[in-house]
């Protein structure tokens, strides 16, 4: 078996990584501008003296007018930094910086670290308690036990606000949902199962006790520290957490207790298990070497001599990464959002589930671009990845009910669907603006063409776009189709309508309508049979121009001028319309639509105006209340130039067309969205910042919507095609699957017409 680590750096480049540019990894962003005299004196001094006096009169409004809600902070005194060992306060603040910044990432909580110089128990727990005020919760870090399970316990009992040791229980929720998986994968029942932990610490100990709530005996698990066995009776290097643990055996080193076990769950130190151990262990053996940032044993060693082992270690650079990276984030997003008062058993077996649960799931494409690998549940595959971005969906969701049922919940969720669309949108802004489009698709499934379903990227999109519930997908390929989709993890292959030119008796059909069609464009009829034999896109057009199907999406083959030729072979604008492409540009705060960035080189004043008009309804559909402002490098006229004038008379022409939506032109973009800048023109009739921009040609409209993807870190929807007969939907050819289905989505909702 050749299994190594698949990301590869040198200690230089770690260093690098953390001092270039500003040191460290975190840095602090206002959330209110500050760019006034007036927005001073609202964000400071007089204007916060309001919240102050409002806070001071109920406290729980301390949770709308400060970052409380949302605040949490990453506390150690740097005495277990990772499995490094005791290393002091000042040396653990880079992983503390990482835990912090693995909160924003991941699950959108803001979190600070905090580094504390003391051994002294008390003086942490007072220096913590302290603090109170300033957090929305508290994570501890890298405390080593025994003293972690006091300062946890005594925090708990004295805080408001949730208290949790990240390496014990974190870790625990972690390891027990791979533990649930890998026992479902070799058959094992946890009643029967039998354990040895090693490492009797923070991390240890809660592993142990979550998995015996979990169904395994007590008898069954045997627990190791420095010294061997923790064995009854012993009585060097005890204390109460380890006693509850003592079993009864004759074992009394690690290499004896772990002979014929089914589990190996190492919290200690690198290199503590052996290839002999291993060796010795039960047949299809569950070993999770998770001490970091060196496990007990490298899954390659683990492999070598038991190539029927599942082996999971803390690492990011190997399958099955078993970390609390997976747990902690949305652990704390889900009670945060509930204003939890703690963390309690239900909450964390919730989280366990729901993340066992998912590794179980279809895994999506991202994800698995992500790690340069796909994914199925199986031996390599038993718990989800840190960036699958579903986790954000399900286990904040699932810790928050969980919270609620046990009445620890100060401000309970009313509407679990919403809250599961808004935990997606504060990782995707997109999501939000797609909203409308979701539901449209849903409420009335369509069905859509995929065109090049033997791509990978485009079948996973079809079978999202069916699992979700936006439609039916009409597939056109050859039948090894099939076979992918079984590779992809579909059970029922055949349960999707595959089109193949090849076998279809819509052929003769399809090639009478084409020819009809081409016959006075100089087209014989045999190379009308050969465009519907071979072509996609004209195979899957003629789907939707007979009714077979509703839309199509297609494009990541072949470029997007050629794609959109051959569609248009078999289909005709709407009547009446102009068809042009739609970039949505999506940021936090804001969303605009640019036109026409995909069609029109030098559009005409009349196709101007026909862009604003089909825009603006497209924006209508997608819940947007549009102002459109055709852009130009002058303002009215100023600078003057020689191509301005298709801009100012579509201005003109919508004058004419008595349009019921605000415009205005030609301007600048500063002119347009800035309402500083805005003022310079009193007379405009923008209500405020436009919100659809009109470009003067393609080459302007298309460099402006890419150079905002790649400089300024907006998130983007499209290109959509509008104002064809029926919906057919453009890709680029770099789309990925999320972006695929989300045309597929707007073809479906009806949004993109
Ligand atoms: N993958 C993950 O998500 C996580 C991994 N971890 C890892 O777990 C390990 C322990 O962390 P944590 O619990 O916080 O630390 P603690 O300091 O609380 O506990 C360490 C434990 O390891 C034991 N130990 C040390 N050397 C050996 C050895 N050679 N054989 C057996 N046991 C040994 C110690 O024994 P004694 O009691 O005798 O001193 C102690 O019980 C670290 O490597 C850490 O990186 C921790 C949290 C999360
Ligand atoms: C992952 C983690 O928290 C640790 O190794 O300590
Ligand atoms: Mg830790």
């Amino acid at each position: 078996m050749t299994e190594k680590s698949n990301v590869e750096f040198s200690e230089r480049e770690a260093l690098f990584f953390h001092s270039t540019g500003r040191p460290g990894k975190i840095e602090i962003i206002a959330s209110k501008p500050m760019a006034t005299q007036r927005d001073l004196s609202l964000a400071y001094s007089p204007g916060v003296a309001v919240p102050v006096r409002a806070i001071a009169a109920d406290p729980a409004t301390a949770y709308d007018y400060t970052a409380k809600g949302n605040l949490v902070a990453v506390i150690s005194n740097g005495t277990a930094i990772l499995g490094l060992g005791n290393l002091g306060a000042l040396a653990s603040k880079p992983v503390m910086e990482g835990k912090a910044v693995l909160f924003k990432r991941f699950a959108d909580v803001d979190s600070i670290d905090i580094e504390l110089k003391t051994e002294d128990v008390e003086r942490f727990i007072d220096a913590v308690e302290l603090m109170e005020p300033t957090f929305g919760g508290i994570n501890l870090e890298d405390i080593k036990a025994p003293e972690c399970f006091v300062i946890e316990t005594t925090l708990k009992e004295r805080m408001n606000i949730p208290v949790f040791h990240d390496d014990q229980h974190g870790t625990a929720i972690i390891a027990a949902a791979g533990v649930i998986n890998a026992a479902l994968l070799t058959g094992r029942d946890m009643k029967s199962m039998k354990v040895v932990v090693n490492g009797a610490g923070a991390a240890s100990i809660s592993c142990t006790e979550l998995i015996k709530a979990l169904g395994v005996p007590n008898e069954n698990v045997i627990m190791c520290d420095s010294k061997g066995v923790i064995y009854q009776g012993r009585t060097e290097g005890m204390n109460q957490w380890k006693s509850a643990h003592a079993v009864k055996t004759d074992a009394r080193t690690l290499t004896e207790a772990v002979k014929g076990a089914d589990v190996f769950l190492g919290l200690s130190v690198a290199g503590a298990m052996s290839q002999e151990m291993v060796k010795s262990m039960a047949a299809n053996p569950i070993i999770f070497a998770m001490a970091n940032p060196d496990p007990e044993i490298l899954p390659p060693d683990a492999h070598a001599v038991r190539p029927d082992a599942i082996v999971a270690t803390g690492r990011s650079d190997f399958p099955n990464q078993v970390n609390n990276v997976l747990g902690f984030p949305f652990i704390f997003r889900g009670a945060l959002d509930v204003r939890a008062t703690g963390i309690n058993e239900a909450m964390k077996l919730a989280a366990a589930k729901a993340i066992a649960d998912l590794a179980r799931e279809q895994v999506p494409e991202e994800v698995a671009k992500a790690y340069g690998r796909s994914h199925s549940f199986g031996p390599d595959y038993i718990i989800p990845a840190p960036f699958d971005p579903r986790l954000m969906e399900v286990v904040p969701a699932a810790v928050a009910q969980a919270a609620m049922d046990t009445g620890v919940a100060q401000k309970p969720i009313t509407d679990m669907a919403a809250y599961r669309d808004s935990l997606k949108a504060r990782l995707n802004p997109t999501t939000s603006v797609l909203t409308s489009a979701y539901e449209l698709a849903k409420a009335n499934p369509k069905r859509v063409v995929f065109a090049e379903a033997e791509e990978e990227v485009v079948l996973r999109a079809a079978i999202q776009f069916r699992e979700l519930g936006y439609g039916i997908p009409v597939l056109v390929g050859r039948d090894h189709v099939r076979d992918k989709l079984k590779e992809l993890g579909v059970r029922d292959p055949d349960s999707f309508e595959l089109h193949n030119s090849v076998n279809s008796p819509l052929v003769p059909e399809m090639v009478d309508l084409l020819y009809a069609r081409l016959q006075r464009r100089g087209y014989l009829r045999r190379d009308c049979e050969r465009m519907v034999n071979r072509d996609r896109n004209i195979f899957g057009s003629l789907l939707v121009k007979m009714g077979v199907a509703d839309a199509m999406i297609t494009g990541v083959t072949r470029p997007y001028g050629q794609t959109l030729r051959e569609v248009k072979r078999v289909m005709d604008p709407a009547a009446g319309r102009t068809p042009f492409g739609i970039h949505v540009m999506v940021t936090k705060d804001k969303t605009v639509f640019l036109a026409d960035t995909t069609v029109h080189e030098r559009p005409s004043a009349s196709e101007l105006a026909d862009i604003a008009e089909g825009t603006v309804a497209v924006a209508r559909r997608m819940g947007h209340d549009p102002r459109v402002a055709f852009l130009s490098y002058s303002n009215f006229g100023n600078p003057p130039g020689a191509f301005l004038d298709n801009v100012r008379d579509a201005v003109k022409l919508l004058d004419q067309r008595d349009v019921d939506f605000e415009y205005e032109g030609e301007m600048t973009p500063d002119a347009a969205l800035n309402p500083t800048v805005m003022k310079n023109y009193p007379f405009s009739r923008l209500s405020g910042p436009a919100n659809v921009l009109v470009m003067p040609g393609l080459q302007s409209a298309n460099i402006s919507a890419k150079l905002l993807r790649e400089l300024g870190g907006t998130s983007m929807i499209g290109p959509v095609l509008v104002g064809m007969e029926k919906s057919v939907q453009i890709a680029t050819m770099s789309s990925n699957a999320s972006e695929l289905l989300t045309l597929a989505v707007l073809a479906a909702g009806g949004i993109a017409l």
